[in-house]
């Protein structure tokens, strides 16, 4: 990667008389230019000029030294050299041009922001960059660097698979039922389609299935472990998914959200009138009078619920904190083709979240798991297995591997579906370290970095699990649920 960055330096006023100090200056500023990097490398003053009111400087650099961070670098023993002596000052940097050149077999098609132009010849990629002083302080450079480092390495993961590694499988436990759950439950009016995509609508008998297993999880877990209930907000603005790193990778998968540019009725009189006229919903008309998305619905559960504690401390002796949410639904744009209720795009899930000091926060993960375990051992009877798996809060934001946090990462829950063979996902469970309260800026008492955990138990997925091994007749479940399922209510008929 190489760096070329022609500057100037503009000045008060003119300078002419520290001429042969500047050139010493220059000459002696190599180890000053290379001073952080790795043995021999960093940035070199190629060429410098002192003008009537500037000096100009053309900068050369490897990214162990970037050239932007060298032209910073000399600005300020530049003033001391010129202020004292010459009462002439510094008063700022002007970016003639600044190139980066990266070796690599990918181009991007499409616009980078403060990239003038993309030039891809022979395996070099060429950025022209159009940024000013402000820009190299906020290290705009870096990012762009850092961006092409991302798809660089992309493109040689080529899609690096997803992290998977068996950790635990129960015992297989013969399949009660070979059909597929969700053809079964629509047959006999437990669920419906809902009008919208991937979006199901529970019957008195599918909800009551649901309410089971919430009835489990709180009464084997919640309760017992101590968990409080809270509300978490439903509809997410970008500020939170910047802080929970959503914003890094979440946007093909989100249902965005958009207010009405005014409320004023006179405003859309002429949507209503369109529609009263055509019967058609004016869908062109109404995008011009809807504003920006200010967010989208609900993804991941946990991230809003870290405003609630933002920029506080928590008191040592209240860790480890449990708290959990079911209070609404979760949305993603899943891919297409979306089968049974496996893959929605609408869907309910109890998000458990646990913050604490590390051993804290392992601690109670494990706690969690064993509940989980005997729910599914002895009471559900389910064959399923535990995996490491590359953790969700780094897929979500587009990236593949392991967290570099010690212990941080994501267990995921998967269990056989007998009609076709595979493995579902059916809740996952993460050690999240110290991201979330990093992200929205929480503190313990004590100064040890505060970590989390949370875990999201789909309703969607344990019912096909559970359905899709057992069955939907009674006589063919576990006694220990049937028991907590208690009597399934009248079904809604139709004629
Ligand atoms: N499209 C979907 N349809 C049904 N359930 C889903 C869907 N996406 C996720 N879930 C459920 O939500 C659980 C957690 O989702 S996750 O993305 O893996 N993890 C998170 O978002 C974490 N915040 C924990 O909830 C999954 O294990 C699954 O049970
Ligand atoms: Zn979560």
């Amino acid at each position: 990667m190489k760096f070329h960055l022609e500057a100037s330096f503009r000045l008060s006023a003119d300078a002419g008389a520290a001429e042969t100090e500047l050139r010493e200056f220059f000459n002696g500023a190599a180890d000053l230019l290379k001073k952080g990097a790795a043995g021999g490398k960093g940035a070199e003053v190629l060429s410098w000029n002192l003008g009537e009111a500037e000096i100009s400087v053309v900068i050369e650099s490897d990214r162990y030294v970037r050239a932007h961070d060298a032209l910073l670098r000399l600005r300020r023993p530049l003033a001391d050299l010129l202020g004292k002596k010459y009462r002439v000052g510094v008063r700022g940097i002007e970016v003639a041009k600044y190139e980066i050149e990266v070796e690599s077999k990918i181009s991007i098609d499409h616009k980078i922001p403060h990239v003038r132009e993309m030039v891809h010849r022979d395996g070099t990629l060429t950025l022209s960059l159009d940024v000013d002083e402000a820009d190299l302080r906020n290290q705009v450079p870096d990012r762009i660097v850092s961006l092409l480092d991302e798809k660089i390495q992309a493109e040689g993961y080529g899609g690096k698979a997803e992290h998977w590694e068996l950790l635990w499988q129960s015992p297989e436990r013969p399949a009660k039922f070979e059909g597929d759950p969700t053809e079964e439950m629509v047959g006999r009016g437990w669920i419906k389609h809902g009008a919208s995509r991937g979006q199901w609508i529970y019957g008195p008998e599918g909800t009551h299935l649901f309410r089971a297993f919430e009835r489990i999880v709180l009464e084997e877990m919640i309760g017992p472990l101590g968990y409080r209930e809270m509300i978490f907000p439903k509809l997410v603005p970008w500020e939170v998914w910047k802080r929970s790193g959503h914003a890094l990778g979440v946007y093909p998968e989100i249902y965005y959200v958009s207010p009405p540019k005014t409320r004023d009725p006179k405003f859309w009189e002429e949507v209503m009138d369109h529609y009263k006229v055509t019967r058609e919903v004016p869908v062109k008309l109404i995008r011009e009078k809807i504003d920006d998305p200010i967010g989208g619905m609900c993804y991941a559960q946990c991230p809003p619920s870290w405003v609630f504690f933002q920029g506080r401390t928590l008191p040592s002796d209240d860790l480890p904190i449990r708290i959990f949410d079911r209070s609404g639904t979760s949305h993603r744009y899943e891919s297409g083709g979306i089968h049974g209720i496996e893959r929605v795009d609408e869907f309910h899930r109890i998000e458990i979240v646990w913050m604490g000091t590390q051993e804290q926060v392992k601690e109670e993960a494990e706690k969690l798991k064993d509940c989980y375990r005997r729910i599914f051992e002895e009471i559900l009877e389910l064959r399923w297995r535990m995996a490491w798996v590359t953790p969700w809060f780094m897929a979500q934001e587009g990236k593949t591997g392991l967290s570099e946090m010690t212990g941080a990462g994501t267990v995921d829950y998967e269990a056989l579906l007998p009609y076709n063979g595979s493995w579902i996902e059916f809740q996952n469970l993460s050690i999240n370290g110290d991201k979330y309260p990093r992200g929205f800026n929480v503190k313990a008492q004590s100064g040890d970095p505060l970590w989390s955990g949370c875990s999201g138990v789909g309703l969607e997925r344990w019912a096909s699990a559970f359905l899709a091994q057992k069955g939907l007749d009674q006589e063919n479940w576990p006694e220990a649920f049937r028991e907590r399922f208690g009597e399934m209510p009248k079904g809604i008929r139709f004629l």
